[in-house]
């Protein structure tokens, strides 16, 4: 059976995925920075398939400690998920630091976890690996006054395509760039409509849209390499 390592699994769509997996009896180890009851409510539904592993400032080597310290082993699938979305901060002091913060979750712990997931990989016993990396439109696009998540964002879409070089034949590498697919809480009324306004799809589609796209990157061996872009056509308007 699959076993898939997600971060960000504690909410939003790494909680979707966490749930779309082990519902069909996937293995699934959970990275979060911090537990919460809605892990803890399906780790007690399916006991049997959920390891939640906390690892609180996704840096690289507390990554690699948690996975150590809980002995994970044989994962299958690798899904890059957590991310910081937030404008550049206007103080430049703030905005190094914001920088370095971007770069460590969107870049630096991706990396390492593809790594440490190429060396724990064992063709012999599984078909295939794959990596997915979420990243967004923006990658190729900046989105005004969001500098530092934009191009942290680009830096995962190369890391994708090295990896992918780098990896084959055993393991497929590739990206999903999501566009306003699901808001968050703080966005107001006026954003939201604004941000539809710039889309062909002029709707909100929600996590289901990429649940299927990571779906169909698992279930299709000839796809490695790319980027798949989930937007509503919102990138060809902007
Ligand atoms: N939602 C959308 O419309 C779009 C999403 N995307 C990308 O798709 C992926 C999933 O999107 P979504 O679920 O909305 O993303 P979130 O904003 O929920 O972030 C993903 C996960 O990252 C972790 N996280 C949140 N804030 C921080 C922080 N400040 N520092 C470190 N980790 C943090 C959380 O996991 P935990 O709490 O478990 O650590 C969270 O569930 C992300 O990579 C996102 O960039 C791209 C474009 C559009
Ligand atoms: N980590 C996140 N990244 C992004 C989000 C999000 O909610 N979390 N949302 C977007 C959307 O494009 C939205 O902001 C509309 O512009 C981009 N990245």
């Amino acid at each position: 059976m699959p076993h898939i390592l997600i971060s960000g699994a504690g909410r939003r769509f790494g909680l979707a995925l966490v749930e779309h997996f082990v519902v069909q009896g996937y293995q699934v180890t959970a990275m979060t920075r911090e537990s919460n009851l809605a892990l803890q409510d399906l780790t007690h539904q399916f006991p049997a398939h959920i390891n939640v592993i906390e690892c609180i400032d996704y840096s690289p080597d507390s990554a690699l400690q948690v996975l150590q310290d809980a002995g994970v082993k044989n994962v299958t699938v690798l899904i890059n998920n957590a991310s910081l979305f937030e404008a550049d901060k206007d103080n430049q002091q703030d905005a190094q630091a914001q920088f370095m913060n971007m770069y460590k979750v969107h870049m630096a712990l991706p990396a390492t976890l593809s790594h440490w997931f190429a060396e724990q990989f064992n063709p012999a016993a599984f078909k295939e690996g794959v990596i997915i990396n979420l990243t967004d439109i923006y990658a190729d696009n900046p989105k005004p006054q969001h500098m530092y998540y934009s191009a942290t964002k680009a830096g995962l879409e190369n890391l994708t395509k090295s990896l992918a070089k780098q990896l084959a034949p055993a393991i497929r590498v590739n990206s999903i760039k999501p566009g306003a697919i699901k808001f968050l809480p703080e966005h107001s009324k006026g954003e939201q409509h604004a941000v539809l306004k710039n889309s062909l799809s002029g709707v909100e589609a929600g996590f289901a849209a990429l649940l299927k796209t990571v779906d169909y990157i698992l279930d299709n061996a000839f796809v490695s390499g790319t980027a798949i872009t989930v937007d509503g056509g919102r990138s060809i308007v902007l």
